[in-house]
This record gives C-alpha cells, sequence and structure tokens, in this order.
C-alpha cells in the first residue's frame, strides 16, 4: 500500500496533505505518530479510500484504492476506530457477524460457528451470547477487534485504539496485535498517541506534523530529543529503562 505525491484538502480549508509519499510496509506494524491535528487520521482515511486525494495516487495492491468497490475494500481492509456505532443492546455475535458481512449479503445467515474463531482470537469465545454492553471497556474493544478479523483483512487499521483503556488493557490489547501480526501476518497500521506504545510495537514509525511527513524509519530513528520536542513542540527528554530500553518523557511545565 503507498501513497504518491498525494495532495489533500478538506472543502473549503487550506491544503492539508502536500506532496506526501510513503509505502506502509507489507506484513509489518506501522505506527502514525504526531501531534493533536497532524493529519493522522486523515492519512488513515486516505489509505482506506474514505477521502479520495486533489491529486497523486493511492495504490493498494498496486492498484488505485478509488478502482475497488466498497465490498472489495472492506475484504481487504478493517477498521478498528474509537466511534463505534453501537446499539448497547447488540450481542457480541451480532457485532462480530458484522464483520462477516463483505461474505454474506445478510446477517440472519451467519452461523454462529463461523465467527467463533474470531472471538477465540481475542479470547472471548466465552462471551458469544452476551450483550456487549455487559463487557468492560477492555473486552468490548477486542470484540471490535474480533469483528475487524472477520473480515479476514489483509490490512487492520486501528486508530488510538488504546485511548479509553487502563494501562493493563493497553498492554493487554496490543501484545494481541503483536500476536495477531506474528502469527497470521496482517499488516497492521495504528495511529497512537503514546509515544512510547509505538516504539515498542513498531517495525516502523511515521512522524507526522502539519500533514508533513517530518521523519520515517524505524523506532530508532525517531529516538531524537530535539525532533520530538520540535515535532510536539514541547520538551521531551529520553531515558534510558533497565527494564524497557529508551523511554520518551514529555516534560509539562
Ligand atoms: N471533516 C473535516 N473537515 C474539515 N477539517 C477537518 C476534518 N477532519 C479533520 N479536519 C482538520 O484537519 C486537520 C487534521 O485532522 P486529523 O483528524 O487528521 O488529525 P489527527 O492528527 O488525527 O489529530 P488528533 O490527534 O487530534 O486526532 C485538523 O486541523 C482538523 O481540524
Amino acid at each position: 500500500m503507498e501513497l504518491k505525491q498525494v495532495r489533500y484538502s478538506y472543502p473549503g480549508s487550506e491544503p492539508l496533505i502536500v506532496n506526501f509519499t510513503a509505502s506502509v510496509p507489507q506484513g509489518k506494524i506501522l505506527s502514525i505518530i504526531g501531534p493533536n491535528g497532524a493529519g493522522k487520521s486523515t492519512l488513515l482515511k486516505l489509505l482506506m479510500g474514505r477521502i479520495s486525494p486533489d491529486s497523486g495516487e493511492v495504490l493498494l495492491d498496486g492498484k488505485s484504492i478509488a478502482a475497488y468497490s466498497n465490498r472489495e475494500r472492506a475484504a481487504k481492509i478493517a477498521l478498528v476506530s474509537q466511534q463505534h456505532q453501537v446499539f448497547d443492546e447488540m450481542a457480541v455475535k451480532e457485532v462480530v457477524k458484522t464483520g462477516r458481512l463483505p461474505f454474506h449479503s445478510l446477517l440472519a445467515t451467519i452461523a454462529d460457528e463461523e465467527i467463533l474463531p474470531f472471538l477465540k482470537a481475542v479470547d472471548l469465545d466465552w462471551a458469544i451470547d452476551r450483550p456487549l454492553s455487559s463487557l468492560s471497556g477492555g473486552q468490548q474493544q477486542r470484540v471490535w477487534l474480533a469483528s475487524a478479523l472477520a473480515q479476514e483483512p489483509s490490512y487492520l487499521f486501528l486508530d488510538e485504539p488504546t485511548t479509553y483503556l487502563d494501562i493493563r488493557y493497553q498492554q493487554e490489547l496490543m501484545s494481541l496485535i503483536d500476536k495477531l501480526n506474528a502469527e497470521q501476518h496482517i499488516t497492521i497500521v495504528l495511529v497512537l498517541h503514546d509515544i512510547n506504545q509505538a516504539l515498542k510495537i513498531s517495525d516502523q514509525v511515521w512522524l507526522l506534523k502539519q500533514g508533513q511527513l517530518v521523519k520515517e524509519g524505524a523506532p530508532d530513528s525517531i529516538l531524537d530529543q530535539d525532533l520530538l520536542s520540535d515535532t510536539f513542540e514541547m520538551p521531551v527528554k529520553i531515558v534510558n529503562l533497565e527494564t524497557f530500553g529508551p523511554y520518551v518523557i514529555q516534560l509539562t511545565a
């Protein structure tokens, strides 16, 4: 998947993304990080074909993303976002079955057995008949992940997946993502606010500021106090923790 000289402006606004060229590394974990408003979610929308560039190209498996139908795209790319269209009364199995819709025309014809492996992958097979609302926030996030996995995507996008989770659930979710990548070779693209999470999980990082790719490379390549301080417009210190390795501290006044 690649962006070639992409330019994008929201209607009535100045261009946000200008001349953006980068490739998503196949089979790897890519994190997109940067301050609020840098354009991270917009890049995800461009990569998913939900919005179209003013000029330039977004290619999926060598073909313009615009050439795929919605159903074809859904069979290749799945998204776990912060905003879920939920009806609290929905059972866990119904949520996961919505992920199978690229392969079926009706939810009602999808058997429970068909979605069980995806719930097992996130350790929630026991909750198949439970209402979604009866689960904790971390468990609900795993249900959404199961629903995305049910699309059997080659690309899994996660937009700030840990935002509402406490630290234990954040770590659980990140290890699950790592495992999915290692075992199923799904290409993963994460938008993350936590730089340290990004450093720990990613094979590659895109550091964005004001719609520009300030730096792309292995996590080590962004471990630069001046670069991070400039990008986030706040002082940053990098320390070395014995059990963790390099750790970025953002210094607030
Ligand atoms: N639908 C929209 N219409 C107009 N402007 C928008 C729209 N969505 C986003 N923007 C603007 O585009 C810029 C980038 O937004 P985007 O959501 O991509 O940033 P982000 O890096 O994901 O930010 P955050 O970390 O706050 O989620 C912001 O200035 C935002 O106000």
